[in-house]
């Protein structure tokens, strides 16, 4: 079903969520989450994660995309590292306050602790949600409006261009708006192929979790100038995020940084403000 060329971490984590994905689907055919997600998206329109970005790149700071990530393979365990339990809700809180535009949630259980509930959790702030995650089938992108999501992301790397193209499709129909990730230049001739209109560049290779600081700077020219272009991962400074935003990003997204940070209300609101170098 995916790409064969997969190695390494990035393998074994694909193979578990479609390992966890056969167990669902074999108990809840995908014929009875469409009707509830005509149901859910009768009740409850979708918000537009686009129009939060869009025209970020002529405005004086990034749009910010703020992450609840509970852990990562690259940096460990990340909420309640200080030992009280966490509350995504109160995170996601500190997040509106400090101004950001919309909400991420890695909702992937084994390799990020992630909670796919956390969506429905952070909804009602108000903000377009974001749901990251490893999609390989139209079945998990019906999961995702039922769960609460305004838009998901789809990785490039995972799948053969012509299934990103299918799912890119297949979530615009189910009233989400795709956000496709790229980390090298056939990602991003594939998320073209696809009719991506949200392009994430990755500085992370998740194949090593390596991170490369001048990915950005160096697909920047490949993207359409239609395109929202999203910097992602590694932005550990307000300065850094206003960097990439200067390279012609429209918004930043930013995990680590803030779950790690006393005070991302703060962090946030320097970026804004346009002051400082650290995160506070
Ligand atoms: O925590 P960081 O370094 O700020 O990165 C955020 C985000 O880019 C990262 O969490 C991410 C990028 N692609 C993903 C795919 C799945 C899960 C998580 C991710």
């Amino acid at each position: 079903m995916t790409q064969g060329a997969l190695a390494g971490r990035l393998a074994a984590i694909v193979a578990s969520v479609e390992r966890r994905l056969a167990e669902r689907q074999a108990r809840r055919p995908e014929a009875v989450l469409e009707r509830a997600v005509e149901e859910v998206l009768a009740r409850e329109p979708r918000r537009s994660l686009a129009a939060a970005l869009a025209g970020g790149r002529r405005r004086p700071v990034p749009a910010v995309i703020a992450e609840i990530k509970r852990a990562s393979p690259a940096a460990g365990r990340l909420a309640g590292a200080g030992g009280g339990s966490f509350d995504p809700e109160g995170q996601a809180r500190a997040y509106v306050e400090g101004g950001a535009a919309a909400l991420s949630v890695v909702t992937e259980p084994d390799h990020f602790q992630g909670d796919v509930a956390d969506l429905g959790r952070v909804r009602p702030l108000g903000l377009p949600v974001l749901r990251k995650d490893f999609i390989v089938s139209r079945y998990q992108l019906l999961e995702s409006v039922l769960a609460g999501a305004d838009a998901v992301l789809l990785i490039a790397r995972i799948v053969p261009p012509r299934l990103l193209a299918r799912l890119v499709r297949a979530a615009e129909e189910a009233g989400l708006e795709p956000f496709v990730e790229v980390n090298d230049r056939r990602d991003v001739e594939a998320a073209v192929a696809a009719g991506a209109r949200l392009i994430g560049v990755n500085h992370r290779d998740l194949d090593t979790f390596t991170l490369d600081p001048g990915r950005f700077a160096e697909l920047v020219p490949l993207l359409p100038e239609e395109a929202i272009r999203v910097a992602a991962s590694g932005i550990a400074t307000p300065q850094r995020a206003r960097e990439l935003h200067a390279l012609g990003a429209d918004a930043v997204l930013v995990g680590e940084a803030l779950m790690r940070s006393g005070h991302p209300a703060g962090w946030l609101r320097q970026l804004a403000a346009g002051a400082g170098g650290g995160a506070p």
